[in-house]
């Protein structure tokens, strides 16, 4: 995640890259390689149907049978053979989301008012009626991910919700996952992951009936399907390889920093982490925390080469230029260590979700554990998107009546322009009623 010479033009006071980004490739930077391999997946998907999907499924997922879909009886069981504080974190995390979202809910209000004598307008929310939820589990089984979809989507009041995650190394689902999907409301869940998921749910070869919407984060060729399969159904938001960027000042820690930066570049070799600081201490201080960090790291194959290509350190002269610097790389997580957090909190506005403070951090939310949600936009997309929330499942429907008092306001004004455009049958519309009034 670094930032363009066009940015650093734009943002106009001086920048130090401290740690540049090994490659020049930003994550919007599509592949022109796997836009071609997705699209010729999605049309083998749709001409070839069922066959085509489990043909993708043994081949990139070791997938082993002839039904993808999870039965009600291994879903009930999944729970048996997890430990009991895995299951109370999980039944922790699913409760938590389920809440937030049940909050926002709350706040989203149908309403209708007269906007002019005579006629009232209204909106109301109305549940997509079909959801595909994606539940990644590709490089490692990300268990929150259910909470965050098919929860929320309950929430959401939507009445039919189908899930697919990738089958692990035994050619089934994790349990874990299985369970994590169970206590966030699934009834429906298939063995399925990457592109041929989201072509077997759009294109409705799951259960028999296209989903009107997929939703959910995963890899680039999971955000690539949604990217072209968007239009034929609705999408949540393009969430692929997930990143983070911190905002430091010199009361932040540089080990937390790292440890920070490091915790999303393990999602794998493509994830970007920047920092973004005042302050020339921690500059200076994190890259080394980072590579002392990464030496006892399990995942130090996969941090360490996202940290090398796309990590990055920026040293401003102030707060605000380092506020422009966060505008320009809209990433999809945003720390802010620093003082003054009322500050940051209304200066800040591209970002996926916020963490305020050292006591919250990226991971807890990536959890379920704060109730937000984990499906938020990369690639930039934060500059005008939101993450995933029970709003994405609710569509915003208008309606409008009007008394025959109120006739006269709408209908001449209609007809004068109408005119001017020469739309006839527009005109003849609204003369209609005024001749009725009339007579
Ligand atoms: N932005 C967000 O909100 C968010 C949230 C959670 C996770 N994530 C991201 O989700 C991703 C999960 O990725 P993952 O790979 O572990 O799991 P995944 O479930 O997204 O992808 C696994 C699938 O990728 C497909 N695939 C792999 N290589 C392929 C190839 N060469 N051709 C075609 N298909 C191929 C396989 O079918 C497999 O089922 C991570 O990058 C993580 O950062 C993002
Ligand atoms: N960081 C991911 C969102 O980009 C979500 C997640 C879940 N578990 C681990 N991470
Ligand atoms: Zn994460």
């Amino acid at each position: 995640m670094h930032l363009s010479e066009a940015d650093i033009r734009r943002i106009g006071s001086p920048i130090r890259a401290v740690k540049e980004a090994a490659t020049a490739e930003t994550p919007d930077r599509r592949d022109p390689a796997l836009v071609a391999r997705v699209s010729e997946m999605l049309s083998a998907i749709e001409s070839g149907g069922v066959d085509a999907v489990l043909r993708y499924a043994r081949e990139l997922d070791g997938f082993v049978g002839d039904d993808l879909e999870v039965g009600a009886a291994e879903l009930v069981r999944s729970g048996d053979e997890l430990p009991a504080d895995l299951r109370a974190a999980l039944d922790a995390g699913a409760e938590r989301t389920r809440r937030f979202a049940e909050m926002q809910r709350a706040r989203l209000q149908d309403f209708e008012e007269e906007v002019l004598p005579g006629v009232v307008c209204g909106q109301r929310f109305v549940p997509v009626e079909n959801v595909g939820a994606y539940l990644p589990a590709g490089r490692f089984p990300l268990l929150a991910s259910a909470f965050m979809t098919v929860g929320v989507a309950g929430v959401a009041g939507v009445p039919n919700i189908v899930a697919a995650t990738p089958p692990s190394r035994a050619g089934r689902p994790h349990p874990a996952v299985l369970y994590a999907a169970r206590v966030s409301g699934a009834e429906s869940v298939y063995a399925v992951g990457g592109v041929q998921a989201l072509a077997a749910m759009a294109f409705g070869l799951l259960d028999g009936t296209p989903s009107d919407m997929v939703v959910g984060a995963g890899n680039a060729y999971v955000a690539e399907a949604k990217r072209q399969l968007y239009g034929r159904v609705g999408i949540d938001v393009l969430a692929g390889p997930s990143e983070v960027a911190v905002i430091a000042d010199d009361t932040a820690d540089a080990a937390v920093v790292a440890a920070d930066l490091l915790a999303q570049a393990e999602h794998g070799p493509t994830s970007p982490a920047s920092l973004a600081t005042t302050s020339e201490r921690l500059a200076e201080e994190v890259p080394r925390e980072i590579e002392r960090q990464l030496a006892g790291l399990a995942t130090a194959e996969i941090a360490g080469a996202a940290w090398r290509d796309h990590g990055t350190v920026y040293l401003a002269e102030d707060r605000e230029t380092v506020a422009r610097i966060m505008d320009a790389l809209a990433p999809e997580h945003l720390e802010v260590i620093a003082d003054d957090l009322d500050w940051w909190l209304d200066r800040l506005r591209n970002y996926g979700s916020l963490f305020l403070g050292p006591w919250s951090t990226v991971v807890y939310a990536d959890k379920g554990m704060s109730g937000t949600n984990h499906v938020l936009p990369t690639a930039r997309g934060a500059r005008y998107s939101g993450g995933l929330s029970v709003a994405g499942f609710l569509k915003q429907l208008t309606y409008q009546r009007a008394s025959r008092d109120a006739t006269r306001a709408q209908a001449e004004p209609t007809v004068t322009v109408s005119d001017f455009e020469q739309l006839v049958a527009h005109r003849d519309s609204a003369q209609l009623r005024l001749s009725a009034l009339r007579g």
